[in-house]
């Protein structure tokens, strides 16, 4: 009996002084959106999260969430995100460490979820091999271009019936990451692509997943120390789809892989990014090899094929929501291109318009609303916040993007806000694309291929909603639904009607 009342107290004692320990920490820390013992801030998560963040949040500099045990600090207003990015650049470019991976594959590696050494590399030698084939230079813009035109002869092809957007608009990016990749136009010539774009789409834009992301990143630090827990990790259902679906993802790219290696005996110059990292691996063996391809492959089509389309599909959506702003873009690209031929790269410094609208697009649709998460390597200061080494930061692009002292009427369309003297100015307060070292990686590809697939789309057609669809532009637009837990802000599956102007 005295030892059970022992034991009552002694439980008590650690309760108090947990929960007092608890109150100085948090008095100390930046807000949090609120949190329990072990399962974090699951039950207070209003989702979309990003949202509840601005609106309840909207002003703090800092807002924490904890997933389970392992605390995440969001940089929620611009001085902080840049003070963090650029400030600390350096000291910003970890990642949360990849344990399932590593378990899976014995190794680490690729671009987006990897750090340290093998990053840095990576990241060196696929930003200058991209760049040795045209990226950001003529040679992608003639792939863009040439997709360009199969874009409008499929919609050309529609003949005013309505289309659904996203399979063109995916299949037209993920092509253009094929040639410089693969050397071939993979997403329209093999009939298994699109079972692997499905795939892309489950990672980034399936919001049930997001319980999953909950549960991976609240068992991960525990992950370390006890590896059953891995196993056991990977038993779970919903986790095993995951698995499987990378697994399938890995042994298509394998594939693409095995093919080129077979041509590669009489290859000394290479002619796309496998055959590039082939020869190069020759030479690094030590950093460079075939699992670190496949995953550096994958990484680029899951980075850079929905990321685009959807842009795009938010262009749309927004021109047809302001008919007159489509009227004037339409305008100005048929007084400086005329109607005859495609845009081009060179026609971009005359459409200032035109690009205002892309430039408001990316504001105003959030498409990565917390871009990708950050590990502080050493110990830093932000916003006056001391962040230990290993602390997990992300951003939240949608509260800078629609704070109102850098974006009068943050909630109004208004590519006014990138304008000058009718010249375009873009507003620097974008996080669109990240900041600081591990900014996008393909954000002047990405640049590329909206302003020529949005101004080629732009000058032949009008666009109309499905009118046998009965949602708003509303329900396609603003809804909080259709981007509840997605890592991707996309909207839902619709039909466009494209009618060809006069
Ligand atoms: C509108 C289109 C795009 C948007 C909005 C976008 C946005 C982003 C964001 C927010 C990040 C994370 C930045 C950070 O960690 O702080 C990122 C990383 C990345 N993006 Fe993009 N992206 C786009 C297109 C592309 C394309 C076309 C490619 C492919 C070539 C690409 C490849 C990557 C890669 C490899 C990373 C990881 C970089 C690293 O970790 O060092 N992205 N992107």
């Amino acid at each position: 009996m005295a030892a059970a009342t022992v034991a009552l107290a002694g439980g008590a004692v650690a309760l108090g002084l947990y929960w007092l320990k608890r109150k100085l920490d948090d008095a100390r820390e930046p807000p949090s959106v609120g949190r329990y013992p072990l399962v974090g801030s699951y039950f207070h998560l209003d989702e979309p999260l990003y949202l509840s963040m601005y609106e309840k949040f909207g002003t703090e500099p800092i807002v924490r969430v904890h997933f389970g045990t392992q605390c995440v600090y969001f940089f929620n207003r611009w001085p902080v995100f840049k003070e963090a990015m650029i400030d600390n650049a350096e000291q910003l470019t970890g990642r949360l460490p990849q344990y399932l991976l590593m378990h899976l594959l014995g190794d680490k590696g690729g671009i987006v979820l990897t750090d340290g050494e093998i990053w840095r590399e990576y990241r060196r030698f696929t930003l200058k091999t991209l760049r040795d084939f045209g990226f950001g230079r003529h040679g992608a813009e003639e792939i863009i271009a040439i997709e360009a035109e199969h874009m409008v002869s499929t919609l050309d092809a529609a003949a005013g019936e309505p289309v659904e957007t996203l399979m063109v608009m995916s299949t037209a990016t993920s092509n253009v990451i094929c040639q410089l990749v693969f050397g071939s136009r993979l997403a329209s010539e093999d009939e298994r692509f699109s079972e692997m774009l499905n795939l892309f789409r489950n990672l980034t834009q399936n919001s049930s997943s997001n319980f999953n992301r909950y549960i991976f990143m609240s068992v991960m630090p525990l992950v370390k120390n006890i590896p059953p827990l891995m196993e056991l990790l990977l038993k779970v259902p919903s986790s095993k789809r995951v698995v499987e679906n990378f697994e399938k993802l890995r042994m298509y790219c394998t594939e693409q892989q095995e093919r080129h290696m077979k041509e590669m005996d009489s290859v000394d110059q290479a002619r796309d990014y496998i055959e590039a990292h082939l020869l190069h691996q020759r030479k690094h063996p030590e950093l460079f090899n075939d699992k670190r391809l496949t995953l550096a492959v994958s990484d680029l089509f899951v980075a850079g094929t929905d990321t685009t389309a959807n842009s795009l599909r938010w262009a749309i959506l927004y021109m047809i929501g302001n008919p007159d702003m489509a009227e004037k873009a339409h305008k100005e690209i048929v007084d400086v291109i005329g109607r005859d031929r495609l845009p081009k790269m060179q026609d971009k410094p005359s459409l200032h318009y035109t690009q205002a609208v892309i430039e408001e697009v990316h504001r105003k649709s959030c498409l990565a609303p917390f871009g990708v998460f950050h590990r502080v390597t050493e110990d830093i200061t932000v916003g006056g916040v001391r962040l230990k080494a290993d602390s997990i930061c992300a951003f939240n692009v949608y509260s800078i993007h629609h704070d109102p002292e850098l974006f009068p009427e943050p909630q109004r369309f208004l590519p006014e806000r990138h304008l000058k003297d009718g010249q375009f100015a873009p507003c620097p307060h974008l996080a669109t694309f990240g900041l600081g070292k591990r900014a996008c990686l393909g954000e002047s590809l990405a640049r590329m291929e909206l302003f020529i697939f949005f101004t080629a789309l732009m000058q032949r057609y009008r666009f109309g909603l499905d009118p046998e669809d009965s949602r708003t532009l509303w329900h396609l637009t603003e809804d909080p639904e259709f981007s509840k837990g997605t890592l991707l802000r996309a909207p839902p599956l619709h039909r466009i009607v494209f009618t060809q102007r006069a």
